[in-house]
């Protein structure tokens, strides 16, 4: 049977409760069989690359999703390496399941650059787009896809918001907050704290 499945990439540098939360919520409000949450090896608007290793940012996302079958960690951008585009990812992962109804959940501050994405055009083809509103921010502008995507596509998007909360909280400042020795305790899931701590991640 057809899933609807939701495809949520990021650094993940480290991942946090933010991303945690915000994939529950789009899994409860879109109606989601399964999230897969795919790391970039660089993400293309971060052309300097993510801190930890590859390796050490799977293994902490694998840790994070663990015991929540509606999670899967899907390597192939790593995997990839160079820049991940998403239109790419997408494109491989629509020729692998043809029948499911693929959903991109991004983050508001995603969509306003959406013009300088890689093929927006293609990839709003081969998608339909989820974006996050944080509360408090100001209503989201669909504007930007105006010159990309058909008006009926603009109106699924439309329909797709995930409502959330404001989650003060980014992996730069959790990042910063290592360096400075300072606790990430309650920000990211225990275990990946553990990781952190165990393997020195984010130290220098
Ligand atoms: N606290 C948050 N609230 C809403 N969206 C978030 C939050 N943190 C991350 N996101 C969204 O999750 C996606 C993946 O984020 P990413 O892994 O790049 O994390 P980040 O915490 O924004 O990282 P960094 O601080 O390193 O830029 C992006 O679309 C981003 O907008
Ligand atoms: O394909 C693109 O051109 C593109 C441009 C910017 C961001 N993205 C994707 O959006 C996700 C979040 O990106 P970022 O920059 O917030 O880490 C991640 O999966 C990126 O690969 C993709």
């Amino acid at each position: 049977m057809a899933k609807r499945i939701g495809i949520y990439g990021g650094s993940f540098d480290p991942v946090h409760i933010g991303h945690l939360w915000i994939a529950d919520a789009a899994c409860e409000s879109l109606s989601l069989d399964q999230v897969l949450w795919i790391p970039t090896a660089t993400s293309p608007l971060k052309p300097s690359g993510p801190t930890a290793s590859d390796e050490h940012r799977l293994q902490m996302l694998r840790l994070a999703v663990s015991g929540n079958p509606s999670f899967v960690v899907d390597d192939r951008e790593i995997r990839r390496g160079d820049v991940s585009y998403t239109v790419d990812t997408i494109a491989q992962i629509r020729s692998e399941q043809p029948d499911d109804e693929l959903v991109l959940i991004i983050g508001s501050d995603s969509l306003a650059s959406f013009d300088r994405w890689h093929e927006p055009e293609r990839l709003l083809d081969l998608v339909d787009l989820a974006v996050i509103q944080r509360g408090g921010d100001p209503k989201i502008d669909f504007g930007v896809l105006e010159s990309l995507a058909t008006p009926e596509k603009i109106r699924r998007a439309e329909q797709c918001v995930v409502p959330m909360p404001v989650i003060e909280i980014s992996s730069g400042e959790l990042r910063r907050r290592i360096g400075a020795g300072q606790s990430i305790r309650y920000r990211v899931p225990a275990a990946v704290a553990a990781m952190i701590s165990a393997e020195s991640i984010y130290r220098s």
